[in-house]
């Protein structure tokens, strides 16, 4: 069982303003008290008994916390210590303060095409790294891809919430049917293994309007989209989309985790790594 430092967090961190919050618990902004640095805490409550419903399994977040310290990658959340109380760990992690992508995006008049494949290099640089870990993050929407700041140029981005993230061992299945009902894949919905090939399929609602192509009027009707692969894709953004991205976003929507790229396969295809000067993005 993992061990988590015993002191208590506020001996060492003023605890600010809420950022976040979700099943988890919360996410606050916390001031290092020793160098006045800016740090987010993830604040969970942790069962106390196996059979109650109230608070994490402590298991869960012993599998997060192993994860985050695996994966130290510019576009991952840095882990930077753990706490725990009688009935709470407090993950203290990177802040993050450039907020959610697609607010960025949605503040933004166009997204250029060429800013689209600036973004989805970065994501799938994180999604390379953590996948050549056998690590897969399963949660990927567009909550969980931050910005690291507001002024950097290009803006830097960040993979956060390794919740539901999972540590393949060789010969392991693992099935899961946690996530989000427009960005699971078909194998999620359909109880079938999964692999890290399940990050891949969702990354199609990053043609970057941020919607999922599979949303449906109900979840019901959703995860049927999602599960048929029946899609379409928003016409303002689709019309405005060139053939390669076209085809890029096609080779992620396949029903078949074995038949959609890689995350490395992805980095070398021509919409991202164009390879003469007529695939190059307008
Ligand atoms: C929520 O879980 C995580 C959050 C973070 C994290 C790290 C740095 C950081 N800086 C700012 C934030 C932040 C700001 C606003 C909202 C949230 C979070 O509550 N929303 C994430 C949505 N997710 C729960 C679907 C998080 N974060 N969140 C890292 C690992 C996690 O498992």
């Amino acid at each position: 069982m993992a061990v988590f430092k015993p002191e208590n967090v506020e001996d060492f961190y003023e605890i600010g303003e809420v950022l976040g919050s979700g099943h988890f618990g919360q996410v606050r902004q916390v001031r290092e008290r020793t160098s006045g640095n800016f740090w987010a805490g993830k604040f969970l409550k942790i069962r106390k008994v196996a059979c109650s419903r109230l608070g994490l399994d402590r298991s869960s977040v012993e599998r997060e916390v192993e994860i985050l310290q695996a994966v130290q990658h510019p576009n991952i959340v840095a882990l930077k210590d753990v706490f725990e109380s009688r009935a709470e760990v407090v993950l203290i992690l990177e802040l993050v303060s450039g907020g959610e992508l697609f607010d960025f995006i949605a503040e933004k008049e166009n997204l250029l095409e060429t800013e689209a494949i600036e973004f989805m290099k970065q994501i799938l640089e994180g999604l390379k790294f953590i996948h050549c870990k056998n690590i897969a993050h399963f949660d990927l929407k567009p909550e969980n891809i931050m910005l690291s700041d507001k002024v950097s140029k290009p803006p830097n981005i960040k993979l956060i919430d390794f919740g539901l993230a999972h540590l393949f061992h060789p010969g392991e299945e693992y099935k899961s049917t946690s996530g989000t009902p427009q960005y699971i894949a078909p194998e999620v919905i359909s109880c079938q293994p999964l692999s890290t090939a399940a990050d891949m399929c969702v990354l199609s609602f990053l043609r970057l309007s941020g919607l999922s192509p599979f949303q449906g009027d109900t979840d019901e009707e959703t995860l049927g989209n999602v599960i048929g692969m029946k899609y379409e894709f928003n016409e303002h953004y689709f019309s405005l989309t060139s053939p390669m991205a076209k085809d890029f976003i096609q080779k992620l929507l396949m029903k078949n985790p074995e038949d959609r790229m890689t995350a490395e396969e992805c980095l070398l295809h021509p919409w991202i790594k164009p390879i003469t000067p007529k695939q190059v993005a307008k």
